[in-house]
C-alpha cells in the first residue's frame, strides 16, 4: 500500500504540512490498542483487517471508517498519544512545521470537552516543541454535514481556546454542503480574527471553490483540484496567488483521479499556481508527507528545482508570522 520511499534528497529538506486531520494520523496499531483500551468495538481484529477494510470508493466511503477510527479516542492520554505519534512522523519526515486541523465535533458528542482533547494535544506539542523544536499551529475544522447552528455553537465554545487556533476550516462531506450553507459561521470567523480556510473543489465543482472565495471569504483552499474546470477561477486564484493544498495519495484513494498519472497537480503548477504538497490523511491513504512527495515526483519526473518550488509555497502559504516564514525559507535556500 505504500509507495516507494523517498529519495534523500526529498526527505533531507526541511518541509511544512499545511493539509493534515490529526484524527487522520491514527494508525491502526494505536487504533486497535485504544480500542482495547477504553472496550470499544471495531469490525476489525488486526492490523490486516484494517487495512483490508481500507478499499475506499469515494470520500464518504472513507470518512464513514474515519470517524468510526476516532471513535476509540476518550481520554487525555489517547489525545496526547494521537498528537505525538504525528509529531513523532513529522520528526520522521523533516516537516520543521505543521498546520493541523483539529475537528472537535468528533470528540463532543460522545461528551468529550474541549480541556480533555486539548490538554493531551498542547502537552504533546510542548514535549515536541522542548525535545526537537517542532512548530505547530492549529486549526479549528468544523465538518460540512453538520448544521451551521451547530458549528457556530463549537466556534462560540472555541472562544475560551482561541489562542490555541490560528485559523478556521472546514472539511467532510462536500456534495451537498455547499459553501453557502456556512456563510453567517465564516462571517462570525472572521470577525473573531481567523484565517480562514475550506476544502473545496475534491469532488465538488469549480462553483464550491468560487463560493469560498466569495462567500466564505477564504484565503487558502484545500484541495481545489477540480479548479482547472473553470479557466476563469484558474486565472483568479493565479493573480490573487491563492494557495491549494493538494493530497497526491489522498486523490488516489478516494478516486479523485483514477492512477497518479491522471493527476492534474503538473497542469496545476504550470497554470502557475501556488499548489503545496500534504498528506491529509496519512495512516488512511498509505503515505506520510515523504511519501506523498516522492509518488508525485516518481510519476512525473520532476526536477529538484520543482520540487524546491513545492516545499516553498509550503512555507509561504502557512500562517507563520512572516519573521518565522523568513526563517524557514532561508533554511531552505542554505
Ligand atoms: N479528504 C478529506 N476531504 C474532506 N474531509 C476530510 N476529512 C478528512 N479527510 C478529508
Ligand atoms: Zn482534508
Amino acid at each position: 500500500m505504500s509507495s516507494i520511499a523517498a529519495p534523500d534528497w526529498i526527505s533531507s529538506l526541511p518541509k511544512a504540512e499545511l493539509h493534515i486531520h490529526l484524527d487522520g494520523s491514527l494508525e491502526a496499531g494505536r487504533m486497535l490498542q485504544l480500542a482495547q483500551k477504553n472496550g470499544v468495538e471495531l469490525p476489525y481484529k488486526s492490523v490486516e483487517e484494517v487495512a483490508q477494510a481500507y478499499n475506499f470508493t469515494d470520500l464518504q466511503s472513507f470518512l464513514d471508517l474515519y470517524y468510526m477510527g476516532a471513535s476509540v479516542l476518550c481520554d487525555e492520554e489517547d489525545f496526547y498519544h494521537l498528537m505525538m505519534d504525528y509529531l513523532l512522523q513529522c520528526k520522521a519526515n523533516n516537516i520543521v512545521h505543521t498546520e493541523i486541523m483539529i475537528e472537535p465535533q468528533t470528540y463532543l458528542p460522545r461528551g468529550i470537552g474541549f480541556e480533555v482533547f486539548m490538554s493531551g494535544f498542547r502537552r504533546a506539542m510542548r514535549d515536541a516543541a522542548d525535545q526537537w523544536g517542532q512548530s505547530v499551529l492549529l486549526i479549528l475544522s468544523l465538518l460540512k454535514h453538520t448544521s451551521e447552528e451547530e458549528c457556530i455553537q463549537v466556534l462560540e465554545m472555541a472562544d475560551a481556546w482561541r489562542d490555541d487556533f490560528v485559523a478556521l476550516g472546514m472539511a467532510s462531506t462536500e456534495l451537498g454542503n455547499p459553501p453557502e450553507k456556512f456563510a453567517r459561521l465564516f462571517e462570525l470567523g472572521k470577525q473573531r480574527g481567523y484565517e480562514l480556510t475550506t476544502h473545496a473543489g475534491e469532488e465538488g465543482p469549480p462553483a464550491f471553490i468560487w463560493g469560498s472565495l466569495q462567500v466564505m471569504n477564504v484565503t487558502r483552499i484545500d484541495h481545489g483540484v477540480r479548479c482547472l474546470e473553470d479557466p476563469t477561477l484558474v486565472d483568479y486564484l493565479r493573480e490573487h496567488q491563492i494557495a491549494l493544498t493538494v493530497c497526491p495519495l489522498s486523490n488516489i484513494r478516494l478516486r479523485v483521479f483514477n492512477a497518479m498519472a491522471d493527476h492534474n497537480i503538473v497542469e496545476l503548477m504550470q497554470q502557475g499556481l501556488k499548489v503545496t504538497i500534504n498528506s491529509d490523511d496519512p495512516a488512511y491513504f498509505g503515505g506520510y508527507l515523504n511519501d506523498n512527495f516522492c509518488a508525485v515526483a516518481e510519476q512525473f519526473n520532476l526536477s529538484q528545482a520543482d520540487v524546491l518550488t513545492l516545499i516553498k509555497n509550503g512555507f509561504e502559504a502557512s500562517y507563520l508570522r512572516n519573521e518565522r516564514k523568513a526563517y524557514f525559507l532561508e533554511q531552505l535556500s542554505a
